[in-house]
């Protein structure tokens, strides 16, 4: 079918908690419609659904029938909504977290679904979030290191844990059996496309950036080999031909039809993840425009025509966010999840009584108190290392410090100093592009923490330059919807439909000059102990998080 000025499409977006749909006018990109799914399973973090089976610290799993259920629930309302008729949807697109990986049949059924699996843990799909693999990674980038392999580079000098790899490895080496029944180990991204067009496909973006595809080829079956013998043919789980972003998976299956209620045939897009299709939501796809999607945690993404070496990054992918250009990849494990844990563990029942009859939530009231102080009022210092560290010290045994507290600490001085040591973070990942020879000539937020508009203040001041910001709330579906445009023909390519489709504000927030030069001195004691504590035993650090992290895994087993 081709487009014309009442043709639509839908964009879904499976992020950490819930997966939303919105259809999308392909002319202009307005958003007629949208709905919201929110995982029954949530994060399974502390034991199997229906079972006893507890799982370890760091683990973090999903439920492949919570995701299929966003497509028989969240596409259809929204469709509804829009008031749109299934006719005039001419495609589907998905986003998704990445890593989240799981354990397949040859047929596409997950692990956890086959008879007589659903109690073994690692049958079931590894959430982006889950570090447990840490010890595997380490062993990763260790030999990697002492071989040379050339793709480390391209991952800033270290994979993570939360790659497919070293998710991998873990499930070989604790559960053998489960290894081996995994025909195939397949990102949610992919596996999502399976379910709506009856096709395997393996995209571009997560092979490059999490599956160390790098130069037309995975890591060496010799490397594996030494990594485990039994590991050698891992990449036989994965796929060789890789697809391109924008490009056609294949056509909406009648099974799929029947689930959304869309027209069978339609254009599914190829997968794709949460960050790199907000690019394109911005219409930031060029070079220099870095993409930060804040929320849980925070994505940065940016396109540029040369290739660099940057320490610490996530990864720098050919064709990764945009075709033709080099997408380069970093990002903060926790940010938004910071501050849902200190509201919900760390704040005393006054505050939540105030924030109610304030008719607030506790996070707003929260910034309200905080953004009555000046900068350095507080005294404190944090390191955003509650979620481990992503960038630029890829390190998940890491966690958090906050220093400076006395007894006149208040927790809006520590929620301020919380949401300073994201932006802190975030000053850091940028700095090291820049220092690498990658210039970042516009930072442009999305995500769900633009509605805290102190924080973006925050950020602009630490960072001491303009912020733009994406001009919908649902950066990631709207991404998506564009690129199922592009699946279905109605533009030739993912920047001519980001231009038209794609929106953003420029210089929303600009930095005040006191605030900044306030902001430069504490962000020089956050590298101070960011260096201190992140980056092991040299003349003046201290290995001290890790010992910790040591003592709780020893106790806790
Ligand atoms: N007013 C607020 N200020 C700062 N953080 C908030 C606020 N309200 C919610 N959060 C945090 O934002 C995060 C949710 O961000 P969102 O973008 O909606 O989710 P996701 O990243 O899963 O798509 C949660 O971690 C929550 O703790
Ligand atoms: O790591 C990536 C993308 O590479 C994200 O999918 C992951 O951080 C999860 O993002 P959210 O915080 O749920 O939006």
């Amino acid at each position: 079918m081709s487009a014309n000025n009442d043709s639509y499409v839908v964009g879904v977006d499976f992020g950490t908690l819930s997966g939303r749909a919105v259809v999308v006018r392909v002319s202009d990109g307005a958003e007629v419609g949208s709905a919201v799914h929110e995982y029954a399973h949530r994060v399974i973090e502390d034991r199997l659904p229906g079972t006893d089976v507890r799982l370890g610290p760091d683990w973090a799993l999903q439920s492949p029938e919570d995701w299929r259920e966003v497509l028989r629930t969240a596409v259809p309302e929204a469709v509804a909504v829009s008031g749109v008729s299934p006719s005039q949807v001419i495609g589907i697109g998905t986003d998704f977290t990445a890593c989240t990986v799981l354990p397949a049949t040859a047929g596409g059924t997950p692990l956890c679904e086959v008879e007589g699996l659903a109690a073994r843990p690692h049958a079931w799909p590894k959430l982006w979030k889950h570090h447990s693999a840490q010890p595997h990674a380490d062993r990763i980038n260790a030999l990697a290191a002492a071989r040379g392999e050339s793709w480390l580079a391209r991952y800033g000098g270290k994979i993570s844990s939360e790659w497919e790899f070293a998710k991998a490895l873990q499930v070989l080496e604790e559960d053998p059996e489960v290894y081996d029944l995994a025909e195939r180990w397949i990102e949610a991204a992919d596996w999502i496309i399976w379910q709506l067009a009856g096709v395997e496909t393996r995209n571009i973006c997560t092979a490059g950036y999490k599956g160390i595809y790098q130069d037309g080829d995975y890591p060496s079956e010799d490397f594996l080999a030494e990594l485990n013998p039994a590991f050698a043919g891992f990449t036989g789980k994965l796929g060789r031909e890789l697809a391109p972003l924008g490009g056609l998976a294949g056509r909406l299956t009648a099974e799929a039809a029947e689930w959304t209620k869309l027209p069978e045939g339609i254009a599914v897009a190829v997968g794709n993840v949460d960050a790199h299709v907000t690019a394109a939501a911005a219409d930031a796809v060029r070079p220099g425009q870095m993409v930060a999607i804040m929320g849980t945690s925070t994505c940065h993404v940016m396109s540029s025509d040369s290739l660099a070496e940057v320490p610490g990054m996530c990864g720098v992918v050919r064709d990764g966010i945009v075709p033709g250009l080099w997408g380069y990849e970093a990002g903060q494990s926790g940010v938004g999840d910071i501050f849902g844990w200190f509201v919900e563990t760390c704040v005393p029942g006054s505050y939540e009584r105030e924030a109610e009859r304030l008719g607030r939530t506790v996070h707003e009231h929260l910034t309200e108190l905080a953004a009555a102080q000046k900068v350095g009022e507080h005294g404190l210092v944090a390191l955003d290392w509650h979620n481990g560290n992503r960038s630029v010290l890829v390190d998940h045994d890491l966690s958090a410090v906050i220093v400076g507290q006395t007894l006149a600490t208040r927790p809006e001085h520590t929620y301020r100093a919380l949401i300073e040591a994201t932006a802190f973070g975030a000053r850091m990942i940028v700095e090291t592009f820049e220092d690498s020879g990658v210039p970042v000539e516009e930072f442009v937020a999305a995500g769900g923490l633009l509605k805290n508009r102190f924080l973006m203040q925050v950020y602009a001041d630490v960072l001491g330059r303009p912020i733009s910001v994406i001009g919908s709330d649902q950066g990631p579906a709207l991404g998506s919807a564009i690129h199922a445009a592009v699946a279905a023909g109605a533009y030739p390519g993912i920047e001519e439909a980001a231009a038209a489709m794609g929106k953003r504000t420029e210089a929303a927030y600009v930095p005040d000059a006191g605030r900044a030069d306030a902001y430069d001195r504490l962000y020089a004691e956050y590298c101070h102990l960011h260096d201190h504590f992140g980056r092991g035993e040299h003349p003046h650090g201290n290995d001290v998080l890790h010992r910790l992290r040591a003592l709780r895994n020893e106790v806790s087993a």
